[in-house]
């Protein structure tokens, strides 16, 4: 072995990463090609704060594994069985063999097993966008353990081919993934429109409505949609081209009222396409059907003297799942999270910090204290009168989070998910 090979066997080849997730306010739903992950339609999204929900990844490579392996929330997946994840790792180390290649002094990783421990600070496959932040932070892990000279737009086409909304979650703020026309997908990726910080008022409460897996994934969901629902062509080819347009307008002029009709409108023509779809798909529940009419009910409160018109400050938007996700300025934060609290009462066996713990210091002690039990603005109010109250638990959790930066290097030690010998920390047999 020459001194240089002795020197990179010694070395610890290793990155650990955290991606975010993103919610988006213009669905994708539907595929024109399954392999390559390529949409029938453009989307949009809002990457939300790691500081709440994220996805955190470690991989390592070294001549000692024998093969690839990865743990997922401590257990041990079947990378074989899993295309898509296969998709991503043949990808980049492809390129890295490519590196190779051309620069014999650079260390073999790509001849190297991998280790990977990936961990969601969240549920998974449950409607919370886990396989995004999950895929981002992979492709964006192993785009840097190899040195790749690849741009975040180039990273999200190989995120792309491990979960459609994956590539999304490459960048922080505002988001969109361009649907793309070429059959090898080189056109369809995403890029951002403006960073966090171009709207830092604008927030998102995560009312979570059920944390268990879902029955229909979005994968084989949207299939059906595709092959099934009249209504999606019109979706794809006269609605969502100009929602594009005027979400791109609305979020650069922060223009919320915009913002929020569209979100919602297209919140309502995916679920619509589900039920479309033959036979039916069902993601809603009673709480989520609840909570779009208490956010109607919200923004028809206040009327704007100069024009007649309610005032728009909250839009719900649904995923493939009952949980809503409220954007809304940070203002009208502290009113919404009174009105979710008292109508959706905690689970019985939820400490109250566990169920929603105010982030932001919307309340003083006292406050929270009686939080879920009376409405004491004087401005909301007048709801306790126009809803029902659900039964404790219809809602689990509720997250106040804002609009966040995308994937994350992380460089101390402490926070590699891997111990010395390159095995889980944590891991459940
Ligand atoms: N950290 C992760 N690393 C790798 N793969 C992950 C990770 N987290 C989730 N996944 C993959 O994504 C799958 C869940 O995706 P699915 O689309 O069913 O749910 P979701 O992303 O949580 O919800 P939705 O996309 O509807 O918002 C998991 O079963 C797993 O295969
Ligand atoms: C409803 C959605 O959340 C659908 C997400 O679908 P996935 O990205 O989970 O599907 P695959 O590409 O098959 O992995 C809408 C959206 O995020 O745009």
């Amino acid at each position: 072995m020459s001194e240089q090979q002795k020197q990179q066997t010694a070395k610890v080849y290793e990155v650990t990463v955290t991606a975010p997730v993103n919610i988006a306010v213009i669905k994708y739903w539907g595929k024109r090609n399954k392999k390559l992950i390529l949409p029938t339609n453009p989307s949009l999204s809002c990457t939300l704060s790691q500081d709440h929900l994220h996805t955190c990844t470690t991989v390592r490579a070294s001549p000692t594994f024998d093969r690839d392996r990865l743990w997922l929330n401590c257990v041990e997946e079947r990378i074989e069985a899993s295309e898509r994840l296969l998709n991503c790792i043949t990808a980049t180390r492809q390129l890295r063999a490519e590196l190779e290649s051309k620069d014999p002094s650079l260390a073999p990783l790509s001849k190297w097993g991998l280790h990977i421990c990936s961990q969601n600070n969240f549920p998974t496959a449950a409607g919370l966008a886990s396989s995004a932040s999950g895929y981002a932070a992979l492709v964006s892990a192993l785009a840097k353990l190899f040195e790749l000279p690849l741009s975040e737009e180039d990273q999200s086409k190989i995120a792309r081919t491990g979960s459609g909304s994956a590539c999304r979650s490459m960048f922080g703020g505002f988001v969109a993934w361009q649907a793309g026309e070429l059959d090898d997908g080189g056109d369809s990726f995403s890029y951002q429109v403006a960073p966090a910080t171009h709207w830092p008022d604008l927030h998102a409460l995560i009312c979570v409505v059920s944390d268990a897996k879902k029955g229909v994934s979005s994968t084989s969901g949207m299939q059906t949609t595709v092959q099934t629902s009249e209504l999606f062509p019109t979706r794809c080819r006269d609605v969502v081209p100009q929602r594009m347009e005027a979400m791109k307008r609305a979020i650069l002029d922060r223009d919320f009222e915009t913002f929020a009709t569209i979100t919602m409108k297209d919140s309502n023509q995916f679920h619509a396409c589900c039920l479309d779809t033959y036979p039916p798909i069902f993601y809603l529940n009673d709480a989520s059907r609840a909570i779009i009419q208490l956010i109607h009910a919200f923004n028809n409160q206040k009327v704007d003297p100069a024009t007649g018109k309610p005032v728009i400050r909250a839009a719900y938007t649904f995923d493939a799942g009952p949980n809503a996700v409220i954007y809304a300025p940070k203002g009208a934060m502290r009113e919404l999270v009174q009105l979710v609290t008292y109508f959706f009462p905690k689970p019985i066996d939820r400490p109250s910090q566990a169920y929603y713990s105010d982030q932001f210091g919307l309340f003083s002690e006292s406050e929270y204290a009686r939080l879920g039990s009376d409405i004491y603005d004087e401005s909301v109010a007048e709801f306790k009168d126009k809803f029902s109250v659900f039964p404790p638990g219809a809602v689990r959790r509720v997250i106040h989070t804002s609009i966040g930066d995308g994937p994350r290097l992380l460089t101390s030690h402490s926070s590699s998910l891997l111990n010395d010998a390159g095995m889980p920390k944590r891991a459940r047999d």
